[in-house]
């Protein structure tokens, strides 16, 4: 792992980091906030997901989550988006396929599957990196995102009880497999299998008996994207029928852009730390 830039912060530390990645193949950066609390004791730590186009940059800059987070002791991790550079055909052509839209997946199709690993990146690969070099508690670990981050977050935590102990989402893709999106990237990564759809679409494996600590999502009502792909009443739906604790909240005349993000990122924070620090 290397450094590339570390900054003062609220107190502590906000740093900019690179390391040579197994499951990616190509160098991955990462951003990491520390607390003020992580100078005398190991933090829970919350992973952050982006959504299509953004990198480790992205909610860094603009998701104002550092000030609360160093208030509740919580180190950041906030990762790219999908691997970059690895040489693919076609990566960089579109916006919401290949380089910036990894979609949180292991990838089973050709030309993708060697790099496009993000789904065990995650889990495995970063959480074990931050875990050994970083003050981090191991036993209290959440996860949110925003958008094809949002989905990231709630597949990676419904399916990861054990390791994920809190969970929410801004604008999240409820249902991967009902929308452009979802129906793109995982023709693209994962071919026409709608059982390995599945293993991936957040409302698929609500119903399929996956559950997660309470869920918090905000969905601006201004969004965008809201009708064609994000349709947070499928998951709501879902949820319901299923009993899996969900408070959605309808964010009236809020888009898609990180102005939202940042106004609902201190109730997110404080969630979280509700379920990792009790306080
Ligand atoms: N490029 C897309 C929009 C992509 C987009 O909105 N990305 C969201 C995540 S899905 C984002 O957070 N973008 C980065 C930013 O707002 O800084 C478009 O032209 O419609």
């Amino acid at each position: 792992m290397k450094t590339l830039s570390e900054q003062a912060c609220f107190g502590c530390i906000q740093g900019f980091y690179a390391h040579d990645s197994a499951e990616t193949g190509s160098e991955m950066r990462f951003a990491v906030y520390l607390p003020p609390a992580a100078t005398s004791a190991s933090v829970p730590v919350l992973y952050y997901l982006a959504g299509l186009t953004c990198t480790e940059e992205t909610a860094t800059i603009k998701a104002g989550a550092q000030r609360v987070a160093a208030e509740h002791g919580l180190m950041l991790v906030m990762p790219d988006t999908s691997p970059r550079g690895v040489g693919l055909p076609g990566e960089e052509d579109d916006w919401d396929f290949g380089t910036g839209a990894g979609f949180y997946l292991d990838a089973v199709m050709e030309p993708w599957a060697d790099c496009y690993r993000m789904y065990s990146y995650i889990r495995d690969e970063l959480r074990l990196l931050i875990n050994e070099k970083f003050p981090a508690d191991p036993d209290r670990t959440g996860i949110f995102g925003h958008s094809m981050g949002g989905h990231g977050a709630l597949t990676i935590a419904l399916k990861n009880p054990e390791l994920y102990k809190s969970v929410s989402a801004f604008a999240p893709i409820s249902s991967p497999m009902q929308c452009p999106w979802g129906q793109k990237a995982f023709t693209g990564y994962l071919g026409t299998d709608q059982a390995s759809w599945a293993e991936y679409d957040a409302t698929a494996l609500v119903k399929n008996g996956k559950r997660a600590p309470h869920i918090l999502i905000d969905q601006g009502t201004a969004d965008q994207f809201l009708c064609e792909q994000l349709k947070p009443e499928i998951f709501e739906a879902a949820c319901k029928e299923a009993g899996q604790p969900l408070t959605l909240r309808r964010q009236d005349g809020y888009d898609h852009s990180y102005y939202f993000i940042q106004t609902f990122m201190e109730d997110h924070i404080r969630h979280h730390a509700a379920h990792l620090t009790g306080t």
